[in-house]
């Protein structure tokens, strides 16, 4: 079993919570009300989000082709201006607008601020302008949380030498997870964790996560999320769930449960 030793200076533990651009449209007050009481319990919260149903409109609007490979979008020269504005100008800000409104002091972040996400070209043949994370500045990150400020992270990554890359929200999730070894990272989407042949799984393992892929249970959307969840599981982030926004869904563990008659 994976053992976890936190060399983080603060003693106030992370959580690193996603939100699906599926879920963007329907948060409320009553939503966001659970990061004050996570803050009240000793929490630091970092936010990261998606956009996908926000790009799909504005790449439908301007007629700009796009599809996805296992979840990830393939992106093109015209595409990638699209995606950047569309989650650092539009899907960002009304975030953090909302989360500000709600009494929740936020702060909007893509990678481009302080090389915030350093990234390269995931496989620019396959994938075109999509990138993977090499480094979070999390420098960064904890100047912000040890003034009580959420950051709020826009899914782009910046290269060396300034090109914008998209990155799945869910994978830069998991990367940013890692890079401040956080206690928790919750994945929040549309569906009540990972439902199998009509059931909602309570939990799951990595080898039964695998299993459901090759046997197509797992697709779309939910690949990046179930391989970030279980990379950082591995790595040793305590807690991984995928949940609805009423925060109920499925734990991802590293191992069986042990049953219990
Ligand atoms: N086994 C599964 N269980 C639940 N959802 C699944 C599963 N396989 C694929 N999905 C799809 O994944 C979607 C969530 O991914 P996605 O649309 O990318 O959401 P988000 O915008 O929150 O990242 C679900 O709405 C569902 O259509
Ligand atoms: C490379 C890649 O797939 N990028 C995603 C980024 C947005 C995202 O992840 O949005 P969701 O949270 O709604 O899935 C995309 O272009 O849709």
């Amino acid at each position: 079993m994976t053992t976890y030793k936190s060399t983080h200076p603060t003693a106030r533990k992370i959580i690193v919570i996603k939100l699906g651009g599926s879920t963007l449209e329907g948060l409320n007050e009553a939503f966001f009300s659970n990061f004050k009481k996570m803050q009240e319990q000793g929490y630091d919260i970092i936010i990261t989000h998606g956009g996908g149903p926000a790009i799909n409109n504005e790449l439908a609007k301007q007629q700009v082709e796009s599809h996805t490979l296992n979840g990830i979008r393939v992106t093109n020269e015209s595409a990638i201006g699209i995606v950047a504005s569309t989650l650092i100008a539009k899907v960002n800000p009304k975030l953090v607008y909302e989360l500000n409104k709600a009494g929740i002091s936020a702060i909007g972040l893509s990678g481009f601020d302080q090389l915030l996400l350093h990234a390269n070209y995931l496989d620019k043949e396959t994938f075109g302008y999509v990138g993977e994370v090499v480094e979070v500045n999390t420098q960064l990150l904890k100047t912000l949380l040890s003034q009580g400020i959420i950051p709020v992270i826009a899914c782009i990554g910046v290269t060396m030498d300034g090109q914008a890359l998209n990155i799945n929200g869910d994978t830069v999730a998991s990367a940013v997870a890692l890079a401040v070894e956080a206690e928790s990272l919750l994945l929040v989407t549309d569906v009540a964790g990972i439902r199998i042949n009509d059931k909602f799984q309570t939990h799951a393992t990595p080898s039964a996560i695998e299993k459901w892929i090759d046997e197509g249970h797992i697709f779309g959307g939910m690949i990046p999320k179930v391989q970030g969840a279980i990379q950082v599981l591995e790595a040793g982030v305590p807690s991984v769930q995928i949940v609805n926004d009423s925060l109920i869904g499925t734990n991802i563990l590293s191992q069986e449960l042990s049953k219990v008659e």
